[in-house]
């Protein structure tokens, strides 16, 4: 039985753009790890749960089983059930291998990754423990896109760019973290997390976020922690507006997060704000559609902001709970709002700006998007794949 079946009001795009769409590098910026958990993976370890009587596979199945739609509250549930499953050590590292593994097969050259550091005593876990669990996924992983064959040519005039970047026939991934919390969370676990974030900031931890459901806790609970973490000069995300609040909205805006994730509620004056600040946008188009904050594709501010001129990267949110990729959000934009091959193209480039990456890594990522652009320009770009 196929668990977390796509809902109803998921898009069709064209299999050839979506093809098109895997083959173009890509950066993912806003990826929440227990969200990005194969499905395959989540049932071997519910059925795993179930052997030891830990848990009813039936009900697990139920919970996660096709639905048409998928509302805000039942995809906070979901996570629950998810956490159930990603308890220890050993499971979270090997999740992590396999969703980087996931993004690196999509053509993803750049993630950075999110998670909320949990405790768990029964299995002797810290929040500090749990991180290492994750970084020792990423070093699992082990996939650094390695530029250093493609500029060992630079001085080889005769090959054009497009032709270096073609023969990297599979380029990898850089893997970057980030320390999220949870609004359920106390203060004091905030704190916890971006110390932890500070501490470990030369591993591998970028900066912070703050998700979880929207509907629950306020914002301004972690607003010590999160002064804290940019006292220490470390980036802040912060999920904003993903449901109708317009108070925290105004006063998340006025804290100038690095960048914030969804904006779907924004009201003028908060909008202009947004716009005057050019804060980058997470866009998490299909996350947005299945939880019911934005209705049609076509409606979503994605249009609008990328009109403005206006920051914007594509996301995926939770491409394991959501069932999508990041080249299907790529294909959705490109089918609803008519960019082309090359305006994709520039797009997954300029977000490279947005990272929290170190400078070094960000001009060796645009080196590498500038090969395959030109190459895209010269006309002389295969998408891999495509016929
Ligand atoms: C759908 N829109 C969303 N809005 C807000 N927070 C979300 C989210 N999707 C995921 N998360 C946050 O990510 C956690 C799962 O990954 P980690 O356990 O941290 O790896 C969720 O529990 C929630 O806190
Ligand atoms: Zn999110």
């Amino acid at each position: 039985m196929t668990m977390m079946m796509m809902m109803n009001r998921r898009e069709e795009v064209d299999s050839r753009l979506l093809r098109l769409c895997r083959a173009l590098p890509k950066v993912e910026l806003h990826a929440h790890l227990n969200g990005c958990v194969r499905p395959s993976t989540l049932l071997e370890l519910a059925e795993e749960c179930s052997r030891r009587g830990l848990l009813s596979l039936s009900d697990f199945q139920a919970a996660v089983i096709v639905k048409e739609d998928r509302s805000m509250e039942e995809c906070f549930q979901l996570f629950g059930l998810i956490h159930l499953l990603t308890t220890d050590h050993c499971i979270l590292t090997r999740i992590t291998k396999e969703v980087i593994e996931d993004f690196a097969a999509e053509n993803v050259v750049y993630l950075e990754l999110r998670t909320t550091p949990k405790r768990n005593e029964a299995v002797g876990m810290t929040k500090r423990s749990y991180v290492e669990a994750v970084l020792a996924g990423i070093k699992a992983a082990s996939t650094e896109l390695s530029l250093d064959s493609y500029f060992d040519h630079k001085e080889d005039n005769i090959e054009c760019p497009s032709q270096r970047y073609q023969r990297k026939a599979n380029p990898q991934i850089h893997v970057r973290l980030l320390l999220s919390i949870d609004r359920r969370e106390t203060l004091e676990a905030a704190m916890e997390t971006v110390h932890l974030a500070w501490e470990m900031r030369d591993l591998g931890v970028v900066g912070v976020d703050l998700s979880g459901n929207p509907c629950i806790g306020d914002w301004e609970t972690f607003l010590p922690a999160l002064k804290w973490a940019r006292q220490h000069g470390l980036p802040i995300t912060l999920h904003c507006g993903e449901v109708p609040n317009p108070r925290e909205v105004e006063a998340m805006l006025a804290f100038q997060p690095e960048r914030v994730g969804h904006a779907c509620f924004l009201e003028s004056p908060d909008l202009s704000t947004l716009l005057a600040n050019r804060i980058p946008v997470e866009i998490c188009l299909t996350s947005n559609l299945l939880t019911n904050s934005v209705q049609r594709v076509r409606d979503h501010h994605f249009g609008a902001l990328y009109n403005a001129n206006h920051p914007v990267v594509l996301c995926t949110d939770d491409p394991g709970v959501f069932s999508i990729s990041l080249s299907y959000e790529y294909a959705l934009v490109s089918t609803h709002f008519g960019l082309s091959s090359l305006e994709l193209l520039h797009l997954s480039r300029n977000a490279i700006e947005f990272t929290f990456a170190e400078d070094r890594l960000k001009q060796m990522l645009q080196s590498f998007f500038d090969g395959a652009k030109y190459a895209a320009e010269c006309q002389c770009f295969q998408f891999s794949g495509v016929p």
